[in-house]
């Protein structure tokens, strides 16, 4: 039969609005090799049900469900959700060299990072992530961290008076004492006080971007690059991310300017930023990507730690008996002096009290997402390349095999365990690995040896000074315990502010604290800066040699 023109022409559009149908229906449907997981709806895939918030509980039970690894559809797009140590180890750890990029990120790195944050670049092969890897790994290796903890030290003495003298305010002493050890390692300042103003603005830049990076509207505009046409008026997260990006980038400038400033006339201190002056100059790249990188060494090494110290307190006002078993061992070893990092091979039960803080809450619970560069099999079911790569830290970490009565701060677990976290990291068998809080593989965190000590320091200093004592209500006269599932939510999950009543656990220890600051202060100038940096220090002999050419 012919067609005359028109019934052609109806054919045609007849033919595509089919095969468009057609193809639209398999968006979102999960290809049948793809590894298992909850039924999905067309174009949305499993978007629906994934909450916005407390989103682990629901990956937690899907683990429960599926096994050691499940998919979910977002759209067109997977997301591969691993579930067991074993998983995480054979693709991320073993496989690293495909398992280390990062997704596309419209929100999160885009829009609110300028593409400059380090944490979510991608590794492209042109890209600039693995030149900053190599230069963090100069930085933050075993040997460099090791030159800084005369700085972990002093800091830690000062969160120690924070909280004698302010204990209502312990959050906040948590979090100078872990920013103001990053502010020296890498500006060459100390933060010396809670108030400071910058440092109340670092805090609040990274909460809001915590919080902005897991909406589900973020994840719509990675789903459906098309609406990213709309303007910002139709658009309030972009518009508010772009206001946050703003603020950032001027506060990550103003740090970083100041610094390459003050080397340049030879009033800064030795810093990290010297080293990276100097490969700026060698590279040829902006100063907003510098600011950022000196910026994420800040972020990464500031709120983590003070996060993870956060679910330390509050471990230890909820369960008082663990407090007792750790100070009846500080007492015997440590008697009336500070315990130091001397110590650590015979304070077991503080080093238990350490990775059981990180097992208990992780912080990021669900990892920082991964990506995959090629297509991969494992367990028979197809990873397609390009797919999002989710570590379930917390499905991990509440795995009631691998760590019985999950919910119960309870070190004992530990307490043979004498690896430090990169031992850990390294161990072949993965069941010795204590847990995930640093994530895997090439990404994994390259902070963690100088986390283990702050970690480490404030653990033992604090229990072997203060005691954790309920709040009381003082209308009922009842104690209040925390609620340990009232939690902040975002991309790193941490308790919203609880009460607790932290008392020196008697006159000596409070003297202890005094008397420790007023020798170690002496270090320190009329502005509460050090005189001098300590020995040791990789940019200690050098002369800063600078450019301003960017
Ligand atoms: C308890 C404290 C800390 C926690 C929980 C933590 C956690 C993490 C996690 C989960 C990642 C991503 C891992 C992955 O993608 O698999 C990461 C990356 C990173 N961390 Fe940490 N971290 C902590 C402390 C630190 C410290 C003290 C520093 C530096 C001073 C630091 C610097 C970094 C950097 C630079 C990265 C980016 C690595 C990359 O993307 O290539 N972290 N951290």
């Amino acid at each position: 039969m012919i067609l005359n023109g028109s019934a052609q022409s109806i054919f045609a559009v007849a033919a595509f609005i089919a095969i468009l149908l057609w193809q639209m229906s398999k968006i979102g449907r999960r290809p049948k090799d793809y590894p298992p997981g909850p039924p999905t709806l067309p174009l949305l895939g499993n978007l629906h049900q994934i909450p916005d918030q407390k989103r682990h509980l629901q990956f937690e039970k899907w683990a429960r469900e599926y096994g050691p690894v499940f998919s979910l559809m977002l759209g067109t797009k997977a997301m591969i959700v691993l579930n067991s140590d074993q998983a995480i180890k054979d693709l991320v750890d073993k496989r690293g060299a495909i398992y280390s990029s990062r997704p596309d990120a419209y929100i999160a790195q885009d829009i609110l990072s300028g593409g400059l944050r380090v944490l979510f670049m991608p590794n492209s092969p042109t890209g600039v992530w693995k030149m900053v890897r190599k230069f963090l790994h100069q930085i933050l290796s075993v040997s460099a961290a090791r030159t800084y903890v005369p700085y972990q030290d002093l800091e830690n003495k000062a969160m120690l008076l924070g909280v004698l003298e302010n204990p209502n305010n312990f959050i906040e002493h948590l979090r100078r004492y872990t920013a103001s050890l990053t502010t020296q390692m890498t500006f060459g300042f100390r933060t010396t006080s809670i108030e400071d103003p910058r440092f109340k603005q670092a805090f609040d830049v990274s909460y809001n971007i915590n919080l902005l990076t897991i909406y589900t509207n973020s994840a719509m505009l990675d789903l459906l690059p098309i609406l990213r046409e709309l303007p910002d008026f139709l658009l309030p997260i972009r518009r508010e991310g772009k206001k946050i990006h703003q603020n950032e980038r001027d506060l990550f400038r103003n740090y970083y300017l100041n610094t390459k400033q003050a080397l340049k006339n030879g009033t800064a201190k030795p810093c990290v930023c010297k080293d990276l002056v100097q490969m700026q100059v060698k590279e040829g790249f902006t100063d907003d990507l510098a600011a950022y990188i000196s910026g994420s060494i800040l972020q990464a090494g500031s709120e983590t730690t003070a996060s993870i110290l956060v679910g330390f307190v509050q471990a230890m006002v909820i369960w008082p008996e663990v407090a007792r078993a750790a100070q009846e061992e500080l007492d015997r070893v440590c008697e009336d002096r500070f315990p130091d990092l001397n110590d650590v091979p015979n304070l077991p039960y503080i080093r238990a009290c350490a990775k059981e803080t990180l097992r208990w809450m992780p912080g990021f619970f669900l990892g920082i997402p991964h990506a995959v560069t090629k297509d991969d099999t494992y367990l028979g079911y197809r990873i397609p390349q390009g797919a999002t790569v989710i570590l379930n830290v917390w499905g991990v970490h509440m795995d009631p095999e691998r760590h019985p009565n999950p919910r119960r701060f309870e070190p004992m677990r530990y307490i043979n365990d004498d690896q430090s976290s990169i031992d850990a990291a390294n161990n072949p068998d993965v069941s010795k690995r204590d847990h995930f809080v640093f994530g895997a593989g090439r990404r994994r965190c390259q902070g963690m040896h100088i986390a283990d000590r702050s970690i480490y320091l404030a653990i033992s200093r604090l229990l072997w000074a203060f005691d954790f004592k309920r709040a009381v209500n003082p209308k009922t006269q009842q104690e209040i315990v925390p609620d340990m599932d009232d939690l902040a939510d975002g991309m790193m999950s941490l308790p919203h502010p609880f009460q607790a009543n932290i008392v020196p656990r008697n006159a000596h220890k409070a003297q202890c604290i005094r008397d420790e600051w007023a020798e170690i202060s002496k270090l320190l100038d009329g502005e509460a800066q050090w005189k001098e940096v300590p020995k040791g220090l990789k940019w200690n002999d050098e002369q800063a040699q600078t450019d301003d050419t960017h």
